[in-house]
């Protein structure tokens, strides 16, 4: 690649050679200032993060989709927002930070401010920041027509999701049109910390595999690393965890603190997993 970084696919399929579980964290951007987002980013890459999916704040998540916002996000998006955080200034740190990191960064945004911005401009703007992948959880598989072909030029890999309640067909859909892997919403509802993996993840893993090649990343309620281990020996190729990062952040007396506790978290998971 131009930019001599291996894209979000060739990040799985590096992995795979090797039998490994990618670990995804996802933070949000400006929670609670870019400056500790900047920092946040360097250490989850340093602690052997195989892709970092970060969120861009957005005032109302809940407009434009039947997607719920788990709590933590809301705490950390408004955190952000109260800061002034915005495309702009996130995509400024980015262009500076990404150079210096080893793994791919996939940008998490709903839909409406990359209408705002015009998707070719948005799409050319954060292929300029560095940005590899976009995940856009509010778009319907109907709409992503223009996102993907704009995504493709721009060599951007769009990544879609499919969850518990996704039927077969389209399921098999989302999966041709994904690119760099497969988002797996691991339960329908309120995501966070939970103190099960929903039991159906192993045979939703199964399901997708029949029809797709490309890898598939399970995320929603894994918290602990025995949650990572237990999804990785279902043959997941990555997982995702957001809330319980977040918290660490949002618990922590102090950013500091919490960039201590978001490394020890890391260290843990990427422990568990093979
Ligand atoms: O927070 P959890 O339960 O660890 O799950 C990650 C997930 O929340 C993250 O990828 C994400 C943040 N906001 C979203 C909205 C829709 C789908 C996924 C997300």
């Amino acid at each position: 690649m131009a930019d001599g970084k291996r894209s979000v696919a060739e990040t799985f399929s590096r992995l795979r050679e090797r039998g490994k579980t990618a670990f995804i964290p996802f933070i949000t951007a400006g929670d609670p200032d870019l400056a500790t987002t900047s920092k946040a980013l360097r250490i989850l890459d340093s602690c052997g993060s195989d892709v970092i999916e970060l969120g861009v704040p957005y005032s109302d998540p809940l407009a434009d989709g039947p997607v719920i916002q788990p709590f933590h996000f809301q705490a950390a998006a408004s955190r952000a927002l109260k800061k002034g955080t915005k495309l702009g200034s996130v995509l400024a740190m980015l262009t500076e930070v990404i150079p210096e990191l080893s793994c791919p960064i996939v940008l998490f945004t709903y839909y409406n401010p990359i209408l705002k911005n015009g998707v070719r401009n948005f799409m050319a703007k954060i292929k300029q920041a560095g940005v590899h992948g976009l995940v856009v959880p509010d778009l319907p598989l109907e709409e992503t027509t223009l996102l993907r072909s704009e995504a493709t030029m721009h060599n951007i890999e769009l990544v879609l999701l499919t969850t518990p309640t996704t039927p077969t067909e389209r399921m098999k859909e989302i999966t041709k049109a994904s690119e760099g892997f497969v988002y797996l919403v691991s339960a329908v509802g309120v995501t966070g910390a939970r103190s099960n993996v929903n039991l159906r993840v192993e045979h939703l893993l199964k399901e997708i595999k029949q029809v797709t090649d490309k890898p598939v990343a399970v995320g929603f309620g894994i918290s602990t690393p025995e949650h990572a281990k237990q999804i990785a020996g279902w043959g997941a190729d990555g997982v995702i965890i957001g809330s319980a990062i977040v918290r660490q952040l949002g618990e922590a007396a102090s950013p500091e603190e919490g960039l201590r506790r978001i490394e020890e978290y890391a260290k843990s998971i990427k422990a568990a997993i093979p």
